[in-house]
């Protein structure tokens, strides 16, 4: 973090199983299980159901809490949102959809007075890498996919990205910032392989 000066420290991990944990507990990690010793809680477990009951439960117990987790913010962000501002914590989530470039804080800060008309983007890694190797290097469609698993683009279940549902979350989650719209998933029409 040096060109912003801020020294991020990790202090804590947190684990609720210790036991799986002992060889790097050995190895000097600071693992904990004490919930109440954390500030900042980082979600990037993925599980969609579990990762909301956290999710939750962490901003209820005065955390703040920072999540790349697109389903959940599609679904919930919302709810989340409001059990946030309760709570006096934040909620952030730009990870969440095209985290490289970045675009939620920008669409929720710096363009807060502007009207947008409209959105366009790539919004899946995976399948972007996967035709660009088919066209460019004439690779099958299983191997593209296979590559995009290797280099941790895909999902850990990588259908959500070759059926379309990875960018209508994305989608749904700039719409909700860019204009204002809850959408869900069920407004859209989805396709994939
Ligand atoms: N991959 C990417 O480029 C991007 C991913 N994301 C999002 O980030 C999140 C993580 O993705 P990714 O890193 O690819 O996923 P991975 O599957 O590679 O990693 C998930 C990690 O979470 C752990 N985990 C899963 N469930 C639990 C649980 N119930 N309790 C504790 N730990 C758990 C897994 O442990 P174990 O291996 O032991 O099961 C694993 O270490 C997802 O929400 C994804 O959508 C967002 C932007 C980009
Ligand atoms: N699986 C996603 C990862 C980032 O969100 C993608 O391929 O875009």
């Amino acid at each position: 973090m040096k060109r912003t000066d801020i020294n991020i420290e990790i202090i804590k991990i947190l684990a609720s199983d210790q036991t799986a944990h002992l060889a790097a507990i050995e190895k000097g990690l600071p693992i904990t299980n004490q919930f109440e010793t954390i500030d900042i809680v980082v979600e990037v477990m993925g599980s969609p159901e579990v990762a909301k009951t956290y999710i939750s439960q962490a901003l209820k117990s005065g955390k703040n809490v920072v999540t790349a987790n697109k389903d959940i913010i599609a679904a919930y962000e919302s709810e989340l949102g409001k059990i946030a501002e309760v709570n006096g914590k934040d909620l952030f989530f730009e990870a969440s959809v095209a985290g490289g470039v970045p675009i939620t804080r920008v669409l929720s800060d710096s363009f807060v007075g502007d009207r947008i008309q409209e959105i366009n983007g790539i919004l899946n890694g995976t399948t972007n890498f996967i035709m660009s190797q088919m066209y460019d290097d004439h690779q099958s469609y299983q191997d593209g996919l296979r590559l995009s698993q290797e280099l941790g683009f895909a999902e850990a279940d990588p259908s959500a990205d070759v059926e379309g549902l990875d960018p209508a979350r994305k989608l749904i989650i700039l719409m909700k910032l860019a204009f204002g719209y809850t959408a869900k998933l069920s407004n859209l029409t989805v396709e994939g392989k």
